[in-house]
């Protein structure tokens, strides 16, 4: 280590998947940095969203419930660095931290996870869907409105056990997740950006730091993607501009194509009832202009008041 002999502090929640995130990012740093797992702490963090388990995400409400606590313990240096899923933090940083490091993008597209059904489509009118995302709810109560909704909150295994014991017949996660819990086998089938636009940043893990800790900024410098830089930024641009919160349904997806940018994005009415949806293609490094310009089409589109109606 370069200007200090105690170990990097690596700060994440306690989940399988956030462990797993940690341990990735610990790996990457020891690999580009040649150093043993012993230069690195990790330091499991509770966060408010990992406290209240027994409501809908929507109800505890406020950014951030997954990422406070965690901000905190970086603040007041308990911790040097911090993993996250970049799908759950909020567009804007605290004072005095940055997130300047984002790891390779794993698989964006959401998984059908179901012991009945092998797809979207199979499924008969009537049949109950379980899903706390406000964003997967709306996407599919728009494309099926003959299924029937019912909050899904927990971890995967949680969900998983839910689905066992029929209180829905199927559910959504994160191929990403899934993934890195080594647990692909539960996803029935990985569903197409263009039938299901994923969640902006989902399968994005970003590193935070403290904006004048060099040590950490030199060491992340090595394991940072370019590549996954620029489709984050195009998408939380277009985030920002809509001002998204866990209150809104809202979709989007940044893919490199030839070099060039090419961001989607959906805007949806909580109960499904319409969605609006628009494109923008630019250079590498335009994404942050593309997506406030493609949020600013969809507003204007949307007009006053369409997120309102639950
Ligand atoms: N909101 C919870 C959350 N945050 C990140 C992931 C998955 C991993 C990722 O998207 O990077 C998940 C679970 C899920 O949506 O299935």
């Amino acid at each position: 280590m370069p200007d200090s002999t105690r170990p990097l502090k690596i700060g994440t929640r306690g989940s399988m998947l956030a462990l797993a995130q940690a341990h990735e990012t610990r790996d990457r740093l020891s690999d580009a940095h040649g150093l043993p797992s012993d230069a690195f702490d990790i330091v499991v963090i509770k966060t408010t969203g990992d406290r209240i388990t027994d409501r809908p995400l929507k109800e505890i409400g406020g950014k951030g419930l997954f990422t406070r606590e965690i901000e905190d313990a970086l603040l007041a240096g308990q911790i040097d660095i911090a993993v996250h899923s970049m799908k759950d933090m909020p567009t804007i940083q605290p004072d005095g931290l940055v997130i300047d490091c984002l790891l390779p993008r794993e698989d964006v597209r959401d998984a059908f996870v179901s012991p009945h059904f092998a797809s979207i489509g199979e499924l008969p009118a009537g049949t109950v869907v379980g899903s706390s995302s406000l964003r997967r709810r709306a996407q599919l109560a728009y494309r099926r409105p003959d299924l029937q909704l019912v909050e899904f909150r927990g971890n995967v295994q949680t969900r998983m056990r839910k689905l066992d014991e029929g209180v829905a017949a199927a559910t959504f996660l994160a191929m990403a997740g899934l993934s890195r819990l080594d647990m692909l086998h539960v996803a029935r089938n990985a569903i197409d950006p263009a039938e299901m636009l994923p969640a902006v940043a989902q399968g994005a893990i970003g590193i935070e730091r403290r904006r004048d800790d060099e040590r950490a900024a030199m060491m992340l410098a090595a394991i940072h993607d370019g590549d996954t830089g620029h489709r984050i930024a195009a998408e939380r641009a277009y985030l920002t501009r809509l001002d998204g919160s866990c209150q809104t349904p809202i979709a989007g997806l940044a893919e490199l194509r030839e070099g060039r940018l090419l961001l989607r994005g959906e805007i949806l009415r909580p109960d499904g009832s319409a969605a609006i949806s628009g494109h923008r293609e630019g250079g590498l490094t335009d994404g942050a202009a593309m997506g406030a310009d493609l949020a600013e089409e969809l507003l204007g589109r949307a007009g006053q008041g369409f997120f309102d109606h639950l």
